[in-house]
């Protein structure tokens, strides 16, 4: 579950005076999620969900995420809307925590998306990086070749208690990765984890994205290979070629990638899917049994990974090279 940060009703209600939220009627803790603590808040008015950031949130990084969800949905997306507070300010301060309040969005994310929801995942990414256009705040991507470095240097030494021989493999992964990672791709803001829990549907609709905190500047062609990784694969982890060309579609019905960007899905899909095993692993081994955090699997990405390392060419993924 995802509520690290207690917060007693008392301090709620003070924290709640900052803002013109109407009177607090309920809030409970919201179980999903990994990162920060969520709590659903009822008041006279609309509901509202609550954040409390947490030790893995860089502080500073917070005015960039508040900002582009504000920048995003004032362009129409539909995303959570940060509530001002009466002195203008988008963020707070509860139980010792910097905490914002953001708009609650309805809909109920998909346990099993098909094929046409990924269409409408692939629009909505196209959408997010137009939309993400002319946003004035930048923030590098802490988890792109460097990260991912840094990253298996915590967890390299206990990787073959994870499968045997990991170690190697992983270590020659990044080689190759950082020898040959796409440069001069177009660029801007990212999602960098819209995974099936981080988008709404209402039916069929697509009815919001959530979760900007991995948000960065970084290559956009990246974030489809992010969602190529979290939307087409099977249980069984077959990847499904029908998803893939439905993401790719509704992607490119927006924003139609250039060759070069294309070329590149193969690369930047490994990249993204070792992203994934990399800090699914360190919280495999750093997670104390009994955390009441779930554990992510990471040697489905280690599979996936694996995958896109035998792809010969794009038209594997279902788009036309
Ligand atoms: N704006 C929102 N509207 C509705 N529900 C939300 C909203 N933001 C978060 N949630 C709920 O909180 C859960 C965790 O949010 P998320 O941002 O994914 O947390 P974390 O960053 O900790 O992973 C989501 O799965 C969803 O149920
Ligand atoms: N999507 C990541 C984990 C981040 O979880 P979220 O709850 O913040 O979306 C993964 O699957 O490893």
């Amino acid at each position: 579950m995802a509520v690290y940060t207690d917060i007693s009703e008392d301090d709620l209600r003070e924290f709640l005076t900052a803002y013109d939220a109407g009177e607090l009627t309920s809030y409970k803790g919201i179980a999903e999620g990994v990162e920060n603590s969520n709590f659903l808040l009822h008041t006279t008015r609309a509901p509202l969900i609550l954040t409390l950031y947490e030790k893995r949130v860089d502080r500073n990084d917070l005015p960039f995420f508040i900002g582009l969800m504000h920048h995003l949905a004032d362009r129409g997306l539909s995303c959570p809307l940060p509530l001002p507070r009466h002195d203008g300010q988008l963020l707070g301060e509860l139980s010792g925590r910097p905490a914002a309040l953001v708009s609650f969005l309805e809909g109920m994310w998909l346990r099993k998306p098909a094929a046409r929801h990924c269409r409408e995942v692939g629009r909505a990414l196209a959408e997010m990086h137009v939309a993400g256009e002319g946003f004035a705040l930048t923030r590098r991507n802490a988890l792109s070749l460097d990260g991912w470095q840094q990253l298996w240097e915590k967890s390299e030494g206990r990787a073959d208690e994870v499968e045997a021989g990991l170690q190697g493999e992983i270590r020659a992964e990044l080689e190759f990765l950082a020898a040959n990672w796409p440069k001069n791709l177009p660029a801007g803001i990212i999602h960098a984890d819209l995974f099936p829990d981080n988008v709404f549907f209402l039916g069929d609709r697509l009815s919001g994205l959530i979760d900007f905190y991995f948000a960065c500047n970084d290559l956009l062609a990246y974030d489809v290979s992010i969602c190529l990784n979290a939307w087409c694969f099977e249980k069984d982890g077959a990847y499904n070629v029908t998803k893939g060309v439905a993401l790719l579609e509704g992607y490119e019905s927006v924003r139609p990638l250039d060759e070069a960007e294309a070329a590149a899905l193969p690369i930047l899909s490994r990249g993204s899917a070792l992203r994934f095993f990399l800090t699914r692993l360190y919280d495999w081994l750093t997670t104390p049994e009994g955390a009441l955090v779930v554990k992510k699997d990471p040697l489905e990405y280690l599979r996936k990974l694996r995958f896109h390392r035998q792809i010969a060419s794009v038209a594997e993924y279902g788009r036309a090279g």
